[in-house]
């Protein structure tokens, strides 16, 4: 069903998220070896670094800070919950919503331990490891929506979701590569969420280069389209944003684990023109 994607567009895509499993998304990929914060080379400390100085280096200001195809992951604010007021986190699926909604109710029984997350972002803070619970309660007190979203619609949010100016900055992590079937359907749903900033606003975009495929749960093969960076750059181009930098990351032969054929990890900031 799910390698039907590519034939039958967007509209496959959203059969084949059907069996995602948020629980086993995070086994795969929050974990060591990819989730190791003792090795150098590791690609969480160079992801948490590219958040933490995108979102501190001096240009990224406002109020409102979205986060675009959330899943059940928490990582991706944990910079930026410091500098904007209000935060709303966004997925396509109910699933990854009451994920969020559980870790964000300190509710217990979430997907995973943020704990090594929430200690990394304060160490690069310049604070001690253990403020980790000031900076979570900072989190959820800023957060102020779950929503759904679908990046494939003009719209990507229900009206009315946003202020009508538009976010102040927009993150977003291996979302549009992962639902879109093709290049022109990322390129369209980059544009369809370029729609969501004030002008002016900032985009902090991490996504993976090379993939064809993931897995989004035991058996539920998820197709990727393959991205280079200069397919990157060339969206972003087409879709008004102003590149600001470009990093990226290889991933070492041991991270590469058979859950994905991800070759590397792009970070962009850039800026809505
Ligand atoms: C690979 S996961 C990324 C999750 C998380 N941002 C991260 O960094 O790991 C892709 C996410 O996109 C969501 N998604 C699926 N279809 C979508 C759509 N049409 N619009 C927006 N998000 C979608 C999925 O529910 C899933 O949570
Ligand atoms: O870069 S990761 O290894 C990573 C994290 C998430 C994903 C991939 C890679 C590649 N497949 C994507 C499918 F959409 C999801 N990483 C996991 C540890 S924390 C920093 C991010």
């Amino acid at each position: 069903m799910c390698e039907k994607a590519k034939e039958d567009g967007v509209a496959a895509m959203a059969a084949c998220y059907q069996g995602f499993d948020p629980a086993a998304y995070l086994q795969y990929n929050y974990t060591p070896p990819r989730a190791d914060f003792e090795r150098q080379d590791s690609i969480v400390p160079w992801k948490l670094g590219c958040l933490h100085r995108a979102f501190t280096e001096g240009d990224v200001s406002g109020e409102l800070l979205v986060d675009i195809g959330s899943g059940p992951t928490l990582y991706q604010v944990l910079s930026g919950c410091e500098v904007f007021n209000r935060v709303i986190l966004t997925d396509f699926l109910e699933v990854n919503r009451q994920e969020l909604r559980r870790w964000l109710r300190d509710e217990g029984d979430c997907g995973l331990d943020w704990t090594p997350y929430l200690q990394h972002v304060c160490k690069l803070e310049g604070r001690q490891p253990s403020e980790w619970t000031e900076k979570a309660a900072r989190l959820r007190a800023v957060v102020s929506d779950i929503l759904p979203v679908d990046v494939h619609r003009p719209q990507p949010l229900a009206p009315g979701a946003l202020p009508s100016v538009g976010a102040d900055c927009l993150v977003s992590c291996f979302c549009l590569e992962s639902v879109s079937p093709d290049l022109a359907a990322f390129t369209r749903a980059l544009g369809h969420i370029q729609g969501l900033l004030r002008p002016s606003g900032h985009l902090l975009l991490i996504g993976a280069l090379g993939e064809s495929y993931y897995f989004g749960g035991p058996g539920v093969k998820i197709p990727v389209v393959p991205l280079n960076e200069a397919e990157v750059c060339a969206s972003l181009k087409e879709t008004g944003f102003t590149l600001i930098r470009l990093e990226v990351y290889t991933l070492p032969q041991d991270m590469r684990v058979g859950v994905d054929d991800v070759s590397g990890v792009f970070f962009v900031k850039a800026k809505k023109e």
